[in-house]
């Protein structure tokens, strides 16, 4: 298993240019399955999960080429060979879920795994469920995969108001409605730009969609799909992360691709810290304005919210901040877990149920890590580089679920960090 070695080396000046995002690709590879014709991404990341999904998707007859680099991927899905989303699959990775509202759509069955819990939370998929039913599927839950029929005729139409903000949820139902037959309304939908990013690709693809990054998603259902070529939206995740590193080190980073309306909510809260953002030609250039952060506070919303996926970096941005920062996560149960490990590195955190409350130091230290999930990860990497002394980050596996080149992205702009094969 590989580590990341970093050592705190003071201030970071340069360019990183940002990916497409892993979170919008992996709900659009498997809109491939709602039709016969190819479809294409560009701009596609170079991730682990991104190969995971092309496996799955191969797995059940669709073809998927990974060209330039990965940067293209061309699938088409003729006819699928087989209808089962395997569990050894679906454990690796929960987005995996994304094939059963395709598969349903268009052939009117399928058979996928439950994902099962994860680090970060329980993560049940009912809401996934709730929806295809309302859409007229018959759901039988055995030997822990999810047997699913559509009705004769195919799925229907329906309106679907979900309980509560489901980014996996809305994808499912989105991509299951473009071909059942007449409305569907899908109301409390989430609003994050990878929904945005996948219905404007289904609209290349031919469906009928309005409203998409509203709360409310209306699909005229079609009888068939055809092929598409799309760009994968900018990673609003890796684009905020990588912001974190100048306002953690100081001096100053270009994003190249990054845009404010990606990161809004995450920009209010730089700017309160002391961080400022400008906008270029290019993207977003982020510098630290003189003097220490300042401690502020955080809750964790969906979209257009401060995201779930970029408190675990604040946080290492927080450990430096003069003063006492509350962060509250409100949509994962278990998703502190970096704090233990920022702790070994001297920060001050009290972790009470879903709400740590992290009292700042002049300074981390060096010591050894350990990743317990994709974003604890990198929030590690980020205490590193502001840290004195030498960090090991071990089970980096789960950083290259999500951040493609990060050595390579962050020396060029002065880190001392690399990879030790293990
Ligand atoms: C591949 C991908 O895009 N992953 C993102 C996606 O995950 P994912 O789509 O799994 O997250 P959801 O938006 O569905 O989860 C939000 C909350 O709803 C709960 N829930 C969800 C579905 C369900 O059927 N029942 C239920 O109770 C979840 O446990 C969680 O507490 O959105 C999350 C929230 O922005 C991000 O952190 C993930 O990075
Ligand atoms: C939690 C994440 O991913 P997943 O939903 O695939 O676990 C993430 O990208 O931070």
């Amino acid at each position: 298993m590989d580590s990341i070695l970093v050592k705190g080396n003071g201030e970071l000046r340069g360019q990183i240019p940002i990916a497409g995002a892993k979170n919008a690709c992996l709900a659009l590879m498997p809109a491939t399955l709602l039709s016969d014709e190819p479809l294409t991404l560009t701009n596609a990341p170079r991730l682990s999960d991104i190969r995971t999904m092309t496996q799955l998707l191969q797995s059940l007859g669709a073809e998927v080429a990974s060209l330039q680099g990965g940067q293209v991927l061309a699938l088409s899905s003729h006819a699928l060979t087989d209808h089962r989303a395997d569990y050894d699959i679906v454990r690796k990775m929960r987005a995996s879920i994304l094939v059963l509202g395709p598969m349903l759509a268009r052939d009117g069955h399928a058979v996928v795994s439950l994902p099962g819990g994860c680090a970060i939370g329980a993560r049940p998929v009912d809401l996934h469920l709730k929806a295809l039913e309302a859409m007229g599927a018959e759901l039988d839950l055995r030997d822990g995969y999810i047997h699913a029929k559509a009705p004769a005729g195919g799925l229907k139409g329906a309106r679907v108001v979900f309980p509560l903000v489901s980014v996996g949820a809305t994808e499912n139902a989105l991509m299951a409605a473009t071909l059942a037959k007449g409305t569907t309304v899908l109301e409390n939908a989430a609003r994050e730009p990878e929904i945005v990013d996948l219905a404007r690709c289904l609209r290349r693809m031919g469906a009928r969609i309005e409203g998409e990054g509203s709360s409310t998603i209306t699909i005229e259902g079609v009888d068939r799909l055809g092929g598409a070529t799309h760009p994968v939206v900018t990673d609003r995740i890796e684009l905020g992360t990588y912001m974190l590193a100048p306002a953690i080190c100081g001096g100053e980073v270009e994003l190249l691709g990054g845009r404010i309306e990606l990161v809004g909510a995450f920009c209010e809260k730089l700017d309160a810290a002391g961080i400022s953002v400008e906008e270029t030609e290019r993207g977003l250039r982020v510098a630290r304005r003189n003097g220490r952060v300042k401690a502020v506070d955080v809750m964790t919303e969906p979209f257009p919210g401060f995201p779930t996926d970029l408190q675990a970096q604040m946080m290492a941005l927080l450990c430096t901040a003069e003063g006492t920062s509350v962060l509250e996560e409100r949509i994962f149960e278990n998703r502190f877990m970096h704090a233990p490990e920022l702790t070994r590195m001297g920060a001050r955190i009290e972790v009470h149920g879903g709400t740590a409350t992290v009292t700042g130091v002049e300074k981390l230290r060096g010591a050894p890590v350990m990743a317990t999930d994709l974003r604890a990860s990198v929030s590690l990497i980020l205490a590193g580089l502001a840290a004195e002394g030498e960090t090991i980050v071990s089970r980096v596996y789960h950083l290259d679920r999500g951040y493609e080149r990060v050595e390579e992205k962050l020396s060029a702009c002065g880190a001392q960090i690399r990879r030790i094969p293990g």
